[in-house]
This record gives structure tokens, C-alpha cells and sequence, in this order.
């Protein structure tokens, strides 16, 4: 059965009309309770989906000889990912299950330093230029998206600032340079190419690691997210609505009372294979030197604090250390505890 993931619709924040506080209100009530939220209301032309949907049909079709040629080192997080190359669970320290890498394949692309010419100096690979395929249209549909998913993401942080109390603009102070990065990631293999065993793995259960990730998914089921009753819920989106759901850095800013949720990909097996399926989750992480500590307003009289204050820069770079070089993640502890959790 599909678990619903509740629906907020944001337009008030996007037009400047409406009622602002019962968007944050409702948004409130999503983040705690479960940590993903199908978003409407966002403003973005349906065109550009379907144009990154082809772009991406258009390079992951490539043969893996050529694709192979956009590879970039584990530390520099851009480029080309082949099948197999990662393990999501190892971002927070826990060996996949099946202890095999992923099947997903993804491209990267990200915010660069010259994206950002008021801030010289931009530490690297963080801020890498990126690197574009010879597919014809690619990068135009890929820019296009790009720019509409980061006016998304920063319109749901004036979001998440009133819900949370704070001045509207609070976030700003920590995304002047956010790290961002788009992941497209393709979920296809060949038929007869795999045994198809109950341990196959999309991309394994894992948490987003910045402020808030805003994902655009086909309807093909395999997107699962651990439900607050502990068990993994499929996730598919409404047409038009994108998914929305929160990273550990708004975790620890708010002491967990808004979660990053657990989740991982599972595609079906139809006639022998996966069934083909697709996504382009937009990560907006934040400033690589904000430091992250827990908001006064989310602290209780006497209530300690569950992280350790942490950048930005050092908490992605462990999680993709995890993630891209098969360095277990050992500074994931209470993310890691869920998945275990979970697994039973
Ligand atoms: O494919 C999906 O729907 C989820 C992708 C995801 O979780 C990620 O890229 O971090
Ligand atoms: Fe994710």
C-alpha cells in the first residue's frame, strides 16, 4: 500500500499571497511527524520536468564506455557515478545489508565557485566546477531545473524559519554559498545482467545530509521512507507535487524535533528486471564553514543538546566520504541507530 505523505501547499510563500501562517503551521506538522512532504503550490513549470526527464534519458541511454568519461574522483562529488560505485548506507557508517554497492547511476552537478563570485576563495573539491556531457540540450535543461529547485529550496526555508519562530530570513545567514548539488540518478539494469535476489539494492537507506532536499521522482514505485510506526512506507508523488524532506543539518539546528527520514530505493522486478525509474534530488546543504549548533527556541529548560556543534563542510565530507569512497561513516551514530533499529 502507498503511504500518504502529506501535502503543503506553499503558493503563499511563492506569490506573496495567502496565508502564511497556516502554510507554516501545516509545515510544522509534516516535519515533525514525518519528515517528508509532498509540496505544491512551488510554481515550477511543468515543462522543465519533463525537459530534465529527457535530458537525462539522453545521457543515461549513453553506452557505459562513454559515460564512463565523466567520471570524477569519490572526493569531488560531480560528474558521472556508474552502477555500483556507491553505497548510501556507508554514509552513515552501515554496511548495506546484501554488502553490495548500489545499482543506481547518477550525474552530478553542483554550485561552483564561480557561482559565487562575492565569496573568493571557495574551498575545492567542495565548490568544483562542473562538467558537462556532449549531449545536445543537457546542460541547458539541467541549468534550468537547477535554478528552479534552488528558488524552491530557499522559499522553503522562509518556510521552515516561521515555523520554527525564527526571523523569516534566518537561513540566508547560512546559505550566502550553500552548497548545492542536483543527484541524478537513473535506476535501470540490463536484463539477465544481475541474479535478482531479494537483496537487490537501488540505493541503500540512507538520510540527506544538508538543510533540505527537494526531489522530483517519476510515478515508478521504490522510493521508501521508515514511517514514524518503524515500518518502510512506499513514497510515489501526487502529479505535480514535488517531495520535500529534511537533512541532518535541520535535525541537529532543531535538536530533532524535525527529523531527517530514513530512506533508501527498492524498484521493482517486473519479467526478470527492474523496472526503470528515475529522480533528481536537489541537496541544499548550507555554507561549507556555517557551523551547525542546535537553535536557542528548539532547546527545553534543562534539555541538552544531542549533537556537537559541526560545519557544514565537515559533516558532508564525512557523509560522502561514506557515501563515494567506502569510509565508514563513524560520526553517524544516532542515524545510524535508526537504521539498526529499523532492520531489527
Ligand atoms: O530516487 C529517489 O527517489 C531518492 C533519491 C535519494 O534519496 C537521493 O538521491 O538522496
Ligand atoms: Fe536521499
Amino acid at each position: 500500500m502507498t503511504f500518504v505523505v502529506p501535502v503543503v501547499d506553499i503558493s503563499p510563500y511563492v506569490t506573496g499571497t495567502g496565508d502564511r501562517a497556516a502554510v507554516a503551521a501545516a509545515m510544522d506538522a509534516a516535519c515533525r511527524e514525518v519528515g517528508f512532504v509532498q509540496v505544491v503550490g512551488h510554481g515550477v513549470d511543468p515543462a522543465l520536468a519533463r525537459g530534465l526527464g529527457a535530458a537525462m534519458d539522453a545521457f543515461f541511454a549513453l553506452p557505459p564506455e562513454r559515460k564512463a568519461a565523466w567520471r570524477t574522483a569519490p572526493e569531488v562529488n560531480r560528474g558521472y557515478s556508474p552502477p555500483r560505485s556507491e553505497s548510501l548506507s556507508l554514509s552513515l557508517g552501515v554496511e548495506s545489508a546484501s554488502r553490495m554497492n548500489d545499482f543506481f547511476e547518477a550525474f552530478n552537478v553542483g554550485a561552483a565557485q564561480s557561482d559565487y563570485p562575492h565569496a573568493p576563495g571557495l574551498p575545492q573539491p567542495d565548490y568544483a566546477e562542473n562538467t558537462w556531457p556532449d549531449v545536445p540540450g543537457f546542460r541547458g535543461a539541467v541549468e534550468a531545473w537547477f535554478a528552479e529547485a534552488a528558488r524552491v529550496a530557499r522559499a522553503l526555508t522562509r518556510v521552515f524559519a516561521d515555523a520554527l519562530g525564527l526571523p523569516v530570513d534566518f537561513f540566508d545567514r547560512m546559505t550566502g554559498h550553500s552548497l548545492d548539488v542536483l543527484r541524478m540518478n537513473n535506476y535501470a539494469l540490463p536484463p539477465g545482467s544481475v541474479e535478482l535476489d531479494g537483496e537487490l539494492t537501488g540505493m541503500g537507506e540512507h538520510t540527506d545530509y544538508g538543510i533540505v532536499t527537494v526531489l522530483w521522482a517519476d510515478q515508478v514505485p521504490g522510493l521508501q521512507i521508515l514511517a514514524p510506526d518503524g515500518g518502510w512506507r512506499d513514497v510515489s508523488p501526487a502529479d505535480g507535487a514535488l517531495l520535500v524532506n529534511l537533512g541532518d543539518v535541520t535535525t541537529r539546528l532543531t535538536n530533532e524535533r524535525w527529523r531527517s527520514t530514513l530512506h533508501r530505493v527498492k524498484p521493482p522486478v517486473v519479467d526478470g528486471t527492474v523496472l526503470r525509474r528515475r529522480s533528481a534530488a536537489f541537496f541544499h546543504d548550507g555554507d561549507v564553514d556555517a557551523v551547525v549548533s542546535v537553535l536557542p527556541g528548539c532547546l527545553a529548560p534543562g534539555e541538552d543538546p544531542k549533537y556537537l556543534p559541526v560545519t557544514v563542510g565537515e559533516h558532508v565530507a564525512a557523509k560522502l566520504r561514506g557515501s563515494r569512497a567506502g569510509v565508514v561513516n563513524t560520526a553517524a551514530d544516532r542515524e545510524a541507530a535508526r537504521v539498526l533499529a529499523a532492520r531489527g
